[in-house]
């Protein structure tokens, strides 16, 4: 499906793009202007230069990328990150370091993955009775870990 997508600036940097045929997520490129230090324990907003037109039923989704979390401790602080469909603004992603070490986050670096998902909408019904199942209120480990 198409998804119109508009530069707000950063237009050097290229569309997020889906690195291989079977990606789940288009790599999302940093539009910060320059090198942005982030420090042990510490998040920073980093903006994408981009703004979206997702249809109505669908969402867009900003998820870490598992190798800059595993080499430098690198993920996102609200992961994943939700992009509802009705939202018009920039895209921006909330990144925060983990790791133990400064993180120099450069201009054009892929920094996350934005992944496109049905959405449901739901009406709530309230009631007193909800169906008895065989896991019931157990949970958090009530099965074993
Ligand atoms: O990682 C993110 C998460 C959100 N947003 C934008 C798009 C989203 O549609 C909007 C609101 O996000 P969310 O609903 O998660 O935040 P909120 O704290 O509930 O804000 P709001 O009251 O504006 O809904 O902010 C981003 O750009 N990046
Ligand atoms: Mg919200």
């Amino acid at each position: 499906m198409k998804i119109l997508v508009k530069r707000l600036h950063s237009h050097d940097l290229p569309l997020p793009q889906y690195m291989t045929p079977g990606a789940s997520g288009l790599d999302i490129y940093a539009a910060v202007d320059q090198e942005v230090v982030i420090p042990p324990g510490k998040f920073f907003l980093v903006p994408t230069g981009l703004a979206v037109a997702i249809p109505e039923g669908y969402e867009a989704q900003i998820r870490p990328r598992s190798g800059l979390a595993l080499k430098y401790g690198i993920t996102l602080l609200n992961t994943p990150g939700t992009i509802d469909a009705d939202y018009r603004g920039e895209i921006k992603v909330l990144v925060i370091n983990l790791g133990d070490k400064e993180y120099i986050l450069k201009r054009g670096e892929r920094i996350a993955q934005m992944v496109f998902a049905r959405v449901e909408k739901v009406e709530l019904e309230e009631t007193d009775d909800l169906e008895i199942t065989a896991r019931g209120a157990g949970g958090f480990g009530h099965t074993g870990v």
